[in-house]
C-alpha cells in the first residue's frame, strides 16, 4: 500500500501461533531482490527465538523479547524502534513488524497510526492463515473474524498440508468472512514480495469492512487479549538432551501447550548440529542447523499454551537433559530422524 509523504512503510505481518510469520519472512527477506527491508520481531517468551530464526539477511533488526508488542508500555517505546531503522543513512524501502502471533493486530495498528515518526507510516496488514489448523484457529479464538476483516492481504499458509477440496471450502470461508481483501494461498509463506509491498488498492468498502477504524480507535482493554489465556515458559540447559525422553515428552505433551520452538542440542556422535524444533498443533519438525560462531551447544525452548503446569513441564524437560550423551547411542537419534525435514 502506497503510503502519503514518501514516508517508509511499515507492514505488520500477524497471525495465531505458528501460522508461518517467520517463514514468510524469511521468505520475503531471502527473495526482495534490491528492496532493502528492516525488521522488528516481537517475540512472546523469554528468549528471542524468533530473532535467531529471522535468517541472517536482516539489513537492520530489534528484536523485542520481554513479551507482546501490543502490551508494549506504549507508541513511544515502537516509535524509538522504528526511528533507528528509518534513519536515512539506513536505506530501508520498507519495515516489516512481525508480531507476536498473540498480539492483537488492532491495537498494533493503532500504536502505528499515533506513531510520531515523520519518516515512517502505516502500509498494511497482512494476516498469516494456518490452513491446517483453521478450525481450531476459529474455536480458540472466536475473534479471528475480526482480524481477517483488518487486514489489508490475507496469506493462506500451509496450503500443502490440506487437500485441494478442503482449501477451495477454507478460501470459501475466508472469502465470507472478510469479502474483498486479497486472498493469496501459499507454501511455506512464499509470496510474491510485490504483493505485500505494493498490493492492488483495496476496492471499496462493503459490509463487515466498516467496522474499521472507529473500533479500531475505540478503548481497547488488554486483558482481552487471546495472550490473557496464554503463557510461556522458557527452558534452557547446557547439558545434552536425550532424544528418546524428549520424544517420550512431545508424545504425551499437555494438549493446552499449543506451540514450542528453539533449539534442541543432542550432542550425540553425528548429529551434534543444533536441532531446530517447531510444535504446532499436533505437528512437531525437526530442522538441523549450525551453530553460530562461537556459540556454546545448548538447549533453548519456548513453550506457549494455556493451562500450562510450569513447575511440571520444567521438571520432566529437565529430566530429559538429566542422562550422559554417550547413554545414548547414535540409534537413539532415530525417533527423531523421523521428524527432520
Ligand atoms: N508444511 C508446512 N509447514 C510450514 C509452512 N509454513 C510454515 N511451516 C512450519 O510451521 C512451523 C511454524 O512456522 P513459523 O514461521 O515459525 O510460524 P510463526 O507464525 O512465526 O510462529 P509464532 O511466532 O510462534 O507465532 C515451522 O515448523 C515452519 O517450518 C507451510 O506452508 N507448510
Amino acid at each position: 500500500m502506497p503510503v502519503a509523504g514518501g514516508r517508509i512503510p511499515v507492514v505488520l505481518v500477524a497471525g495465531y501461533l505458528g501460522s508461518g510469520k517467520t517463514t514468510l519472512l524469511n521468505h520475503l527477506l531471502a527473495t526482495a531482490g534490491g528492496t532493502r527491508i528492516g525488521v522488528v520481531v516481537n517475540d512472546f517468551g523469554s528468549i528471542g527465538i524468533d530473532a535467531m530464526n529471522v535468517a541472517g539477511q536482516v539489513d537492520s533488526m530489534v528484536s523485542l523479547s520481554n513479551g507482546c508488542l501490543c502490551c508494549a508500555v506504549d507508541a513511544s517505546g515502537l516509535d524509538a524502534m522504528l526511528e533507528r531503522l528509518a534513519e536515512p543513512g539506513a536505506g530501508i524501502d520498507v519495515i516489516v513488524v512481525e508480531c507476536s502471533g498473540l498480539a492483537d493486530p488492532r491495537e498494533l495498528i493503532r500504536m502505528l497510526l499515533a506513531g510520531e515518526n515523520p519518516r515512517t507510516g502505516y502500509g498494511g496488514l497482512v494476516e498469516v492463515v494456518d490452513a491446517a489448523e483453521f478450525d481450531g484457529t476459529v474455536r480458540r479464538h472466536p475473534e479471528f473474524a475480526t482480524h481477517l476483516r483488518f487486514a489489508d492481504a490475507v496469506v493462506l499458509n500451509k496450503a500443502d498440508r490440506v487437500g485441494a477440496g478442503e482449501l477451495a471450502a477454507l478460501r470459501e470461508r475466508i472469502t465470507a468472512e472478510a469479502p474483498g481483501i486479497p486472498l493469496l494461498e501459499a507454501e511455506r509463506g512464499q509470496v510474491d514480495p510485490a504483493f505485500l509491498f505494493d498490493r492492488p488498492e483495496r476496492p471499496a468498502d462493503t459490509g463487515p469492512r466498516q467496522l474499521s477504524f472507529t473500533d479500531l480507535l475505540a478503548e481497547h482493554d488488554c486483558a482481552e487479549h487471546a495472550h490473557a489465556a496464554y503463557r510461556s515458559v522458557a527452558v534452557e540447559f547446557d547439558d545434552p538432551v536425550d532424544p528418546g525422553a524428549l520424544m517420550a515428552f512431545l508424545d504425551s505433551r499437555p494438549a493446552g501447550l499449543y506451540r514450542m520452538k528453539g533449539t534442541v542440542h543432542f550432542g550425540i556422535p553425528g548429529y551434534r548440529q543444533p536441532y531446530l524444533l517447531q510444535t504446532v498443533g499436533n505437528y512437531v519438525r525437526f530442522h538441523r542447523t549450525q551453530w553460530p560462531a562461537g556459540e556454546a551447544p545448548r538447549t533453548a525452548l519456548v513453550l506457549i499454551g494455556t493451562e500450562l503446569d510450569e513447575a511440571d513441564l520444567r521438571a520432566r524437560l529437565a529430566a530429559c537433559a538429566a542422562g550422559s550423551p554417550a547413554e545414548h547411542g547414535d540409534y537413539a537419534m532415530l525417533p527423531v530422524l523421523r521428524y527432520v525435514s
